[in-house]
């Protein structure tokens, strides 16, 4: 028989039990409809206990249907010939048929981790691992492994040669695939790590750490249902591009209960995607941020009235402004969260116009406290002075209140550089400006400090609150059972705060690499992580070391920006050659435009999939413009910051010294644009 009719038998047997399995999960589908009906008519009785069995019934429906209706591509994609003799299927999901036998494994399973971590020098009783490519229902192409050939029955057939190749060389789409046909060994360890405490996931571009991540989130959700089921996983990356790219790929496993944010969309009620210059987004994510806002929020708000005076059976009573200054200072002395401390206000105040009137006492007037407290304790006199002098406070007010420099500098005294209060008051400057709706992602972890320094608004008050933002999430934050961080070596000391309130009882998963880091301070940026996990016991390290992204022709290229700033070990190797090699390109500064455009024709007809084309921030929209009408809608132009995480099928990086200039960390930055391309890579250096 000849290779291309062996691999058309072997197709026909695969599809035998393709078509089985998908006539099975049509079955079940019925069942699980039925189940459901059933369930509304339990409902109809409306006893306690049938009310009860119904939203059980109902609850276990709903569920299964959402398994077997999710994306019915990939269902059946491995196969293993065990030394047993039987073989063993794997799909994204679990199928028994009717007398209970498996026809299909999930890949979660104990049963399946052999397809992921035998290899010939541990075949784990496998003799064949077979990766099983479908278009929906269809088989169109089987590829083997023999991992044991002394034990293989002669008549076994061996197909093809590396799923893993085959898969990388096609070409992307637009969001990221599920990888579950062929997770590597590595990579396998680190999604089958237990959940408790922190599992730390590391190594360079391209090592497939998100897909890693996700696949890890989607493993826990089926081996932990119950801990991780209610309080759900919340999975965190940079950017919103970055959350619609990865965003198919739980679904796509059946996995829905999963919540992705970004790190401008971590507070319920705000999102931003707005991004600060670099040096105003160090200053707000330094970690002397918090003294500030704490300092801040000692100061009066900017309308509170300085004096207070009023009439007490024929004396008059004074607060002077040192006096209230004396009052304000002691009530924050003692502590807690300024829109808690309200009533003490009230007393301190009371207390005050007492000794006053202590003062005064003579023939003609003889205060009584307790009299004196309650009698102007309940005038409205006294309750609009203390509403206008202790109001309630809301997080954003309180920032844009240090748009005033004279006001921030006061709160950032001995913590902050004269030029770094410039830099940050006129960035609220312009926020305050555009009425609060230009808010930047550094701002996102600010607002959320301030949030807790501040504590919610008085119950009364919260109607009448200035701005839209009370969020849906209670202030109780540690909801979440297991958090996700992708692209951990890029958040600032205040984001790990920040983060750090989503997970305090929770596990974590924790991805990045600290070569790519956008952060400038690392050492800063770990104290920050450390407080933010303390009390995690168990903390487990894996490190990726292959790059199944870029071509060793472009990663090579993308390493030397690098070369000298690191260990040679800590950056990946890639696995495939193309025998293309990066296309650099120089402009002069007028010629830059039409050949940026001209490399992006040339890969638009090159390359099949996106095309992705990253410049600086600064010039984001300059390179659009010159883009404009380019009807294509493979092609992206992102700035640096955009393209972190992302993946297309080739590049062109325009202005790479200017890109590695505009950010704190230099080269490195220009180093995560240089291995964004799976295919291929271009450069355009301006003269
Ligand atoms: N085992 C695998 N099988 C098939 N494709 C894989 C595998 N591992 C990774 N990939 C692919 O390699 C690419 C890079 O993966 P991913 O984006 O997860 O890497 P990363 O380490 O997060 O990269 P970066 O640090 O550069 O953001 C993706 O297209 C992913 O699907």
């Amino acid at each position: 028989m000849s290779e291309a009719s062996e691999k058309q038998a072997e197709i026909a047997v695969e599809q035998e039990h393709v078509d089985r399995v998908y006539a099975r999960l049509d079955e079940l589908r019925s069942e699980a409809e039925a189940m459901r009906d059933k369930s509304y008519e339990y409902g109809r009785e409306a006893t306690p206990e049938a009310l009860n069995e119904r939203d059980v019934m109902l609850h276990h429906a709903n569920r299964t249907l959402q398994a077997l209706n999710a994306e019915s591509e990939g269902l059946v994609f491995g196969r293993l010939d065990l030394g047993t003799g039987d073989a063993v299927h794997i799909g994204r999901l679990g199928i028994r048929d009717q007398r209970f036998d498996n026809l299909l494994v999930d890949w979660r399973a104990p049963l399946a981790a052999a397809f992921y971590q035998a290899t010939p020098e541990h075949p784990q009783d496998v003799i064949r691992r077979r990766v099983i490519r479908c278009s929906r229902e269809q088989v169109i192409d089987v590829s083997d492994d023999l991992l044991a050939p002394d034990s293989a029955p002669s008549d076994m057939r061996v197909i093809g040669d590396g799923a893993l190749m085959a898969a990388l060389t096609r070409s992307r789409g637009e969001t990221m695939r599920n990888i579950v046909a062929t997770i590597q060994k590595e990579q396998d360890e680190a999604i089958r790590a237990p959940e408790s405490g922190v599992t730390e996931i590391t190594g360079g571009p391209g090592t497939g750490k998100t897909a890693v991540a996700l696949h890890r989130a989607a493993y826990l959700l089926y081996r932990e249902q119950r801990r991780l089921g209610g309080p759900g996983v919340l999975v965190i990356g940079p950017s919103p591009v970055f959350m619609s790219y990865i965003s198919r790929v739980l679904p796509s496993m059946g996995e829905h209960n999963v919540e992705l944010r970004a790190l401008g969309e971590v507070l319920d009620g705000l999102g931003t995607s707005n991004i600060d210059d670099p040096r105003t987004a160090e200053v707000k994510g330094s970690s002397r941020m918090v003294k500030v806002l704490r300092r801040a929020l000692r100061l009066a708000p900017p309308d509170a009235p300085d004096s207070f005076k009023l009439y007490y059976r024929g004396a008059v009573l004074k607060l002077e402004a040192d006096e209230l200054k004396r009052i304000r200072r002691n009530l924050h002395n003692k502590g807690g969260q300024p829109n808690k401390t309200r009533m003490k206000a009230a007393d301190a105040l009371l207390e005050a116009l007492w000794q006053q009137a202590r003062g005064l006492a003579g023939d003609d007037f003889q205060p009584d406290r307790d009299r004196l407290i309650s009698e102007i304790g309940e005038r409205i006199e006294f309750h609009r002075f203390l509403v206008a002098w202790w109001p309630a406070l809301y997080p954003m007010q309180v920032l844009r209140w240090l748009s005033d420099p004279e006001r921030l500098a006061g709160a950032a005294r001995r913590l902050l550089a004269a030029e770094e209060v410039d830099v940050l008051a006129k960035s609220w400057a312009s926020i305050a400006e555009s009425s609060g709706s230009d808010w930047t992602v550094a701002d996102v972890a600010l607002i959320d400090e301030l949030r807790m320094l501040i504590g919610p608004p008085p119950k009364r008050s919260r109607r009448a609150e200035p701005e839209a933002e009370q969020p849906r999430r209670a202030v109780n934050y540690d909801e979440y059972a297991h958090v996700v961080i992708d692209e951990a070596q890029d958040l600032s000391p205040m984001q790990w705060r920040m983060v750090g309130r989503r997970g305090r009882h929770a596990s974590w998963t924790i991805v990045g690499d600290p070569v790519q880091s956008s952060w400038p301070d690392p050492a800063e940026a770990a104290t920050a992580r450390a407080e933010a996990l303390i009390g995690q016991r168990n903390h487990r390290k894996f490190t990726l070391r292959t790059n199944y992204r870029n071509s060793a022709e472009i990663f090579d290229y993308a390493s030397n920006a690098v070369c000298d700033l690191v260990d040679p070990d800590d950056l990946p190797s890639a696995v495939r050659t193309t025998g293309i090699e990066p296309d650099v390109r120089e402009a002069t500064a007028e010629g830059l435009a039409a050949t940026t455009r001209e490399s992006a024709l040339d890969l638009l007809e090159r390359a099949e999939g996106t095309i992705g084309v990253i410049t600086t921030m600064s010039r984001r929209d300059e390179v659009r413009a010159w883009l404009s009408d380019v009807d294509e809608s493979r092609l992206r132009v992102v700035g640096s910051l955009d393209s972190k995480g992302m993946e297309y099928d080739a590049v062109a990086v325009v202005d790479p010294d200017g890109l590695a200039a505009e950010s704190t960390t230099g080269r490195r930055a220009l180093y995560v644009a240089l291995s964004r391309a799976t295919q291929l890579l271009a450069v355009i250096k301006p003269s």
